[in-house]
């Protein structure tokens, strides 16, 4: 890839947050996964989490403009499960919720490893993911509509999280803190699209890439990815 290139994604890399997160509980407008992904992308979020019966989750690439690429969704077939995983990263949990006992989302410490829950468009969130959460947060509300859009909401929480992490220096490293595969998975992808597309389709394990900025592979890996695996 071009030296650009190679920059941007490595400084992209170093500003990961890899300990912020948002789990979006059975939100299920496409438009709305989307912008929650972007925005996540905007704050340096590497990976989303989504309570989601099916696996594949549909959103929509023009509310993500391209950060579906950048930003891993893991799916979870239940809050449980979701949970479960969150608190094992050891991330507070905190679900947003419209009550008067929710504390107002600005009191929170966000420079802690920490997920937000989001709730579904019409019903909110569950009383079980409430009943799993840490804390619950509120944006006040001093109008006549109950709450707001959600990836609305969850823009608001982010940059204040993002905020919090910038007075506290979390945006100054040079180095990133995600493991070594998933940089190297980010950059492969994010540097050569199509060699990435083509090796995703071959089943062939991704190659590394070098301090310069280019496939580390052996003749083999590239002879099998030129091969068009017809029989003669
Ligand atoms: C449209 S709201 C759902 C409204 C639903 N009737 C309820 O009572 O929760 C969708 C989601 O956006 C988030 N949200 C919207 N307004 C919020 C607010 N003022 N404070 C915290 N979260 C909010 C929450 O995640 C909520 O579950």
């Amino acid at each position: 890839m071009n030296d650009q290139r190679f920059a941007r994604i490595q400084a992209m890399l170093a500003l990961r947050q890899h300990d912020l997160t948002v789990c979006m509980e059975q939100v299920h407008k496409p438009h709305n996964v989307s912008a929650v992904i972007r925005t996540a992308d905007a704050v340096g979020i590497h990976e989303v989490h989504a309570v989601w019966p099916s696996q594949r989750m549909r959103t929509q690439a023009s509310a993500s403009a391209g950060s579906n690429s950048w930003v891993k969704v893991v799916t979870h077939p239940t809050i449980g499960d979701a949970v479960k995983r969150l608190k094992q990263q050891k991330m507070q949990v905190l679900a947003t919720h419209l009550s008067d006992d929710a504390v107002d989302f600005r009191e929170i410490d966000y420079t802690l490893p920490t997920c937000i829950l989001m709730g579904q468009e019409k019903t909110g969130i569950t009383a079980e993911a409430l009943a799993l959460a840490d804390r619950k947060i509120v944006i006040p509300m001093a109008g006549m509509v109950q709450s707001l859009n959600v990836s609305v909401a969850c823009a608001l929480i982010l940059y204040e999280a993002q905020r919090q992490r910038q007075n506290a220096g979390f945006y100054l490293r040079d180095y990133s803190l995600l493991d070594d595969d998933e940089q190297q998975r980010l950059l492969f992808e994010g540097g050569f699209p199509v060699l990435a597309r083509v090796a995703k389709q071959k089943g062939l394990p991704y190659p590394r890439i070098n301090a310069q900025g280019e496939v580390d592979a052996d003749p083999s890996w590239w002879a099998t990815m030129q091969s068009t695996g017809k029989k003669r």
